[in-house]
């Protein structure tokens, strides 16, 4: 079977081929790094790394570029307020502060790092560039009231509208901060005069005086510098196809480039049926998370939506998703105890190949997973040893490509913080170990184990809390 995608520019699932044989190149827009990341981030960045694992194990090689907003109008308003509040924070302090929040919180949940991922303030030439072009090509045109602001001219390229199929004269004016010296309200800005109030430090040479780039010109130079002219996908959550992804489409066509072949978009993080955002203040951040739930167990939850559904964030289906996970856990636990050794992966069942085959659809994955694992435990039930050897290698199989691995040293408390196998690693995994044989024990109701090893990790020093979640461990 071949791989299907469901291009959300021709609203159909299309069949897959890659540019260049073997290869993938996949553009995803990466978060505007203004404040600390909520789990709408996570789960944006967590689709796009399941999908590169899962073309690695098809054997692709994969060229992921994600990339950092450090210039834009939210960064330098958020420091402006810190400071009127008494802060002495920069600007470009504040976005690298927040840059590496969102890269701790992608390493806790096992989201590898992209290919590359370039910041925005590094490519400012290829974004001058761009303009200079559109400029040339009579698709940009200078503000009209002097300043340097660089406008795209909507009403010159016909084919505006055509990812969100909507036609210009309906659409939305831009939202730009400062509309000055327009020929039209839907065209956007490409490069935006540096004001008197803001800090020089904000401020690059152009052609047209100093200033800084719009923030959708930024990822159609980044897109363009790392994966060429002419692309596979460009990704990004469904907030960002308009205006965001039509006018990155409009501008590289304009400049005569063939960009993205396919769009995708992954589906929002929604709280109470709103999207989760920060500008809502309805953010249930990364780091509380985090703190109350086993990391493993977040990346199942926020994985196993299929990716362009809501996910509707609740403590129900988060309980839901924890023993669902802790079901497999339990599996992988005993067959190892059976076995003796960590199961060796095995062959991936074909159910779930197929499944992320088609448009990459985890929830039927995971049914496969599930199905192996329901499998896996019959074997042991009946004492067939083969049964439950193959039956582990696939689960295990699965787990790795989908990045849910317990053996996975990424899983390791610290791990994150780039500890490694450090003591508290160690320490870890050991109580881990020791966690999961009290729940096997709890689970048959065999109360005097689990108590005794509850009683002999206290003496050790070590407190159990039994959560909704899972159970913790604390040095008492
Ligand atoms: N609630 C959400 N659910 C899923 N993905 C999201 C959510 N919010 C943002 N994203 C995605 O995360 C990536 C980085 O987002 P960006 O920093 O542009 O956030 P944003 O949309 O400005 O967020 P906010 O609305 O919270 O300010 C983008 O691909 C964006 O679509
Ligand atoms: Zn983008």
């Amino acid at each position: 079977m071949q791989q299907r995608i469901y291009d959300s520019r021709t609203q159909d699932v299309v069949d897959f081929v890659p540019r260049n044989a073997g290869r993938v190149g996949l553009y995803v827009c990466g978060p505007t790094v203004q404040s600390a990341p909520h789990i709408g981030h996570l789960r944006s960045a967590l689709v796009y790394d399941q999908m590169r694992r899962w073309f690695e194990a098809s054997g692709l090689e994969v060229s992921l570029i994600r990339n950092v907003t450090d210039i834009d109008d939210k960064i330098l308003d958020n420091a402006r307020i810190a400071r009127e509040a008494g802060g002495s924070e920069e600007w470009w302090a504040l976005a690298y502060r927040v840059e590496r929040d969102f890269t701790a919180a992608y390493d806790a949940i096992g989201v590898l790092p992209p290919t590359y991922e370039p910041r925005a303030t590094a490519n400012i030439r290829e974004m001058v560039e761009l303009i200079e072009l559109l400029i040339e090509r009579g698709h940009a045109y200078r503000a009209a009231d002097g300043s340097a602001s660089v406008y795209f001219d909507t009403a010159s390229w016909p084919e505006y509208g055509a990812l969100t199929r909507q036609r210009r004269e309906q659409m939305e004016d831009a939202a730009d901060s400062e509309p000055v010296g327009k020929r039209d309200p839907r065209d956007f800005a490409l490069w935006k005069a540096s004001r008197d109030s803001e800090p020089a430090t904000a401020s690059w040479p152009s052609p047209w005086g100093a200033g800084r780039p719009g923030w959708h010109i930024e990822c159609s130079a980044m897109a363009t510098r790392y994966l060429g002219t002419e692309f596979d996908i460009h990704g990004g959550g469904l907030d960002l196809r308009f205006p965001h992804h039509e006018n990155e489409l409009a501008q590289s066509s304009a400049a005569g480039h063939g960009f993205a072949r396919h769009w995708i978009h992954n589906g929002l993080v929604n709280t109470g049926g709103q999207k989760m955002s920060k500008s809502l203040g309805n953010s249930l951040f990364a780091h509380d998370l985090l703190a109350q739930t086993r990391p493993i167990v977040l990346r199942y939850f926020l994985g196993s939506a299929h990716y362009r559904s809501v996910l509707e964030f609740s403590e129900t289906s988060l309980t839901e998703a924890a023993a669902a996970f802790e079901r497999i856990e339990g599996f992988v636990a005993r067959a190892t105890e059976r076995s003796g050794a960590t199961p060796e992966p095995g062959a991936l069942p074909q159910a779930f190949v197929d499944a992320m085959l088609d448009d990459f659809a985890v929830p039927q994955a995971l049914a496969a997973l599930h199905e192996a694992v329901r499998a896996g435990n019959t074997a042991i039930d009946a004492g067939d040893a083969e049964g439950l050897r193959m039956r582990a290698g696939e689960v295990v199989a699965m787990l790795r490509v989908l990045g849910l691995d317990p053996a996975d040293p990424v899983w390791r408390a610290g791990a994150a913080a780039g500890a490694g196998a450090d003591a508290e690693g160690v320490l870890d995994a050991l109580v881990g170990a020791l966690i999961e044989q009290r729940a096997e024990a709890r689970a048959n109701k065999d109360f005097a184990t689990s108590d005794a090893i509850r009683d002999r990790l206290q003496a050790a020093g070590i407190a159990l809390e039994d959560r909704q979640n899972g159970t913790g461990w604390s040095l008492a």
